[in-house]
């Protein structure tokens, strides 16, 4: 693919990212959006957890096969290595709009604070979530993470630069934070209806799967340099009395 036409499509599947990315806080905070995650009529429960497990499903398996090593080398005899991972940003940034528009609400409260105080800190948690979560993607590399890097070197005629492994800040404390600010998001609620937790329960068990391939994958990249990482700090709680890594 022709430099300038790798970074145009890298900059559109990168911008369509971002408006599906800040369209998840509204999704599952219940702000500012017109369709979130308790909005809309109710119709049949069977349905709607049919339809929102099957919605859930097929963000997890798009993630889950789109991220591989072994899919990666296949794919990228038929789209270019340079926009492979902005391939992958559209795709998600795809299936989440379309659980955003077809997600069925799921009405009936598991849990309700009342306590103005504690609402203001659930809901602190909550927006803590998102932070954590979009500071940690710099620390890795954001650009990276998400396609533009790859475009911007090919339009150089160069390759990106290999991955490096790193440990900064929050990673000296835990080895997955954006999976943390997400978890933090996803549960910190003053109102928690059956639909969001189906929700949270999905992600949840999606995000602990996502982990432990993720991490076999490290190992084969990173080797000894991950497995001592993954003894040193805890996965997704900080552990007092263990060291951080250097
Ligand atoms: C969506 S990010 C999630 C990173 C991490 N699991 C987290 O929750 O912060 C996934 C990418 O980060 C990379 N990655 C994860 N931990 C890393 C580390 N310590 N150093 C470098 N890259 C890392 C993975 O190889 C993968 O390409």
């Amino acid at each position: 693919m022709a430099g300038v036409t790798a970074v145009l499509y890298g900059v559109a599947a990168y911008a369509i990212f971002l408006g599906s990315f800040l369209y998840a806080i509204g999704f599952v905070g219940n702000v500012v959006v017109p369709k979130s995650i308790d909005s809309g009529a109710a119709g049949s429960p069977v349905e709607a957890v049919i339809v929102n497990v099957l919605l859930l499903g097929l963000f997890a398996a798009q993630h889950s096969v789109m991220a591989r090593p072994a899919f990666k080398r296949l794919w990228t005899r038929i789209v270019p290595k340079s926009v492979e991972r902005s391939t992958y940003v559209l795709l998600a940034s795809l299936v989440l709009m379309l659980l955003y528009w077809q997600w069925r609400p799921i009405p009936g409260l598991v849990w309700s604070v009342e306590d103005a105080v504690w609402i203001a800190v659930i809901n602190g948690v909550f927006w803590l979530g998102w932070a954590i979560l979009a500071i940690s993607t710099h620390l890795i590399d954001h650009f990276e993470m998400f396609g533009l890097a790859q475009v911007f070197a090919a339009s150089r005629k160069k390759q990106a630069p290999a991955p490096v492994f790193k440990t900064p800040f929050f990673y000296k404390w835990v080895r997955h934070p954006i999976y943390v600010g997400f978890l933090l998001a996803f549960w910190a609620t003053p109102s928690m209806t059956w639909g969001h937790l189906l929700f949270s329960t999905g992600s949840t068990g999606y995000i602990l799967l996502g982990i432990f391939l993720e991490e076999r994958d490290l190992v084969a990249l990173f080797g000894d340099q991950y497995r001592r990482y993954r003894k040193q700090v805890g996965m997704l709680i900080p552990w007092p009395g263990r060291n951080p890594a250097e």
